[in-house]
């Protein structure tokens, strides 16, 4: 077996949002991040893109960038491998330009499917016009930024923008961890007879970022969310707290009975942490613990985290083409009957969450965007963005 071996360029990028993104943390005006290419022996080249959210707990741009400056210009598999935790998100980027890599060499191209998508709502009165807009395009699955503006006043506009999405539509609150206990029950007990709020994301901190106290905050952080899930039916999904592969790994040992919404933008060892999930019954067994998600990223991390996402849909929901000619022919042999069963109970237990990718265009500069939101986005759409003129953009 050859060693394998990459020449590896980085460039550092600081991105203009269109608008800034406003959360629970304040308002994000600009995206920082590194993108790097790999080219191999054989010369194909591979992209990947590190996009940091310090907030959630990972590196800083420049502190990705600095280990790539010590990477140096040739790197061996074994270093990639060996990227620490705490660097999770380079991590991600270099595995993702290998994977490109690997395709460029024409292995592996990758399953061809689509993933619906959900829409990402600005804080505020503002959600309640690009709900409107963005059900008009199609859009069923929505996400809110709460914990911005006064509890009290956003309890309200709930009232309003539920009753503005269309029938069937499905809600996500996202509180980015800003809500106290009190805050999160009332908000929790409100949600509680709401049935088209899907889960509330979040709702307390992860844990408070006193470094001093940071394993007792950590673990307070637990109970508290363990027990707002056991408290209330609405369905509570991690974000924050599970903003590295070894938190995965942590909730899941705790028993964690809600969702993961997984950033695979932010894991370092994504292959891993996705099939600890599957292990632990994440998909297979109950359907739809887990949500993908955007971290902002460029074109170039897009295309990577979406073929996670796709990548995971097939491997849990691999009876959907089945399922749609279910309805047909009745089977007459007793196995035929059984299989037909048991592909009817998988359908109906299985929900492919809508994608928390209907986030571009983000960037003023278009190069940079990943897929432009839709209700949809298709397989094939994906593996056309173009890395290379992100990459060419920065030089
Ligand atoms: O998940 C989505 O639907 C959109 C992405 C998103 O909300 C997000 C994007 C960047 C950083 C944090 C978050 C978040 O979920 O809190
Ligand atoms: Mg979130």
């Amino acid at each position: 077996m050859s060693a394998e071996i990459y020449s590896m360029t980085f460039r550092r990028y600081s991105l203009p949002f269109r608008q800034p993104v406003r959360t629970a943390h304040g308002a994000w005006t600009r995206r920082e991040g590194v993108i790097v290419r790999l080219s191999n022996e054989r010369g194909s080249t591979g992209l990947g893109e590190a996009a940091p959210i310090p907030w959630f707990g990972t590196e800083t741009a420049d502190e990705a960038a600095a280990a790539c400056e010590r990477l140096g210009a040739r790197v061996s598999r074994e270093q990639i491998e060996a990227i620490p935790e705490r660097l999770g998100c380079l991590k991600f980027a270099l595995a993702s330009a290998r994977a490109e890599c690997a395709a460029a060499d024409g292995v592996d191209a990758g399953p061809d499917d689509y993933l619906t998508v959900a829409a990402l709502l600005p804080a505020g009165r503002a959600a309640l016009e690009v709900a409107a807009q963005r059900a008009e395009a199609g859009f069923r699955t929505f996400k809110w930024k709460v914990g911005v503006a006064d509890a009290l006043d956003e309890l309200v506009l709930l009232d309003d923008l539920l009753a503005a999405l269309p029938a069937g539509a499905r809600l996500r609150l996202d509180a980015n961890g800003a809500w106290d206990r009190r805050t999160a029950e009332r908000w929790l007990g409100r949600c509680a007879d709401l049935p088209m709020v899907e889960f509330i994301e979040q709702p307390v901190a992860a844990a408070t970022p006193d470094r001093e106290t940071d394993a007792r905050a950590r673990s307070n952080a637990m109970d508290l969310l363990l027990g707002l899930a056991g408290d209330f039916p609405v369905p509570l999904a991690l974000d924050e707290s599970v903003a590295s592969s070894r938190d995965v790994a942590h909730w899941l040992d705790a028993g964690w009975p809600g969702l993961f919404v997984l950033k695979p933008s932010l894991l370092g060892d994504a292959a891993g942490t996705l099939g600890r999930l599957r292990a632990a019954g994440g998909d297979a067994q109950d359907g739809g613990r887990v949500v993908f998600s955007s971290a902002l990223e460029t074109a170039v991390g897009a295309r990577a985290a979406l073929e996670w996402a796709l990548r995971w849909k097939a491997e849990n929901f691999r009876f959907s083409i089945l399922d749609s000619r279910l309805g047909a022919a009745a089977p007459d042999s007793q196995m035929e009957r059984q299989l037909h069963q048991s592909r009817i109970e998988n359908r109906k237990s299985k929900i492919f969450r809508a994608a928390g990718f209907g986030v571009w265009p983000l960037f003023e500069d278009a190069r940079f965007n990943g897929p432009e939101a839709a209700p949809f986005v298709r397989a094939r759409d994906i593996r056309l963005l173009d890395g290379e003129a992100a990459w060419n953009a920065l030089s």
